[in-house]
């Protein structure tokens, strides 16, 4: 079952710049994690309700180089949804022909969870990210 939403990311030419920029508006922001078998380094906002998630690209090749080249300045990338089973997920979109990437093997997030991503062209041009939380406050 697609449960509540988990984040919602925005890509950024400059981890530590947009990290201030909220830090200084009061937002509870985290230390940067870099992730690179994602490659990107990653911080969270904690929202209380919903958190958000800056991405910056990291070393070739990251997933998000081209769509930086496309939105220099950054821009909304995409929203995760957290899910009872990433197993039972993966078949489901694919039932559904929902393209899941990276051959639909899920492959642990920044929280240390299984996610998985559908194609944005198949979801309605919107990147869809599915998480399976093994701790409530992931
Ligand atoms: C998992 C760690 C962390 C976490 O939360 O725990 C993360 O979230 S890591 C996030 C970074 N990783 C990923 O995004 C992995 C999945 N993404 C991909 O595999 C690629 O970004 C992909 C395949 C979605 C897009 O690849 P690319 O931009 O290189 O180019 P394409 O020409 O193949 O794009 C095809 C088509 O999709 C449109 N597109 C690309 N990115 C987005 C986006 N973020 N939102 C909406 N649409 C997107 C692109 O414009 C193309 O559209 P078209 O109409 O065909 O021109
Ligand atoms: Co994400």
């Amino acid at each position: 079952m697609i449960k509540r939403v988990n984040h919602i990311a925005i890509a950024v030419p400059d981890l530590e710049l947009a990290a201030q920029t909220w830090r200084n508006l009061g937002v509870t922001v985290s230390e940067p994690q870099t992730l690179p078998e994602h490659g990107v380094r990653v911080v969270f906002l904690e929202f209380g309700n919903v958190k958000l998630e800056l991405l910056e690209a990291y070393g070739e090749g990251s997933p998000i180089g081209k769509f930086m080249q496309k939105n220099p300045s950054g821009g909304m990338h995409h929203v995760c949804f957290d899910v009872d089973d990433i197993g039972a997920t993966s078949a489901k979109l694919q039932d559904a022909g929902i393209r899941v990437l990276g051959g639909g093997q899920p492959k642990i997030g920044a929280h240390g969870n299984p996610v998985l991503f559908a194609h944005p062209s198949d979801l309605f041009g919107v990147l869809t990210e599915f998480e399976e939380p093994h701790s409530p406050e992931s």
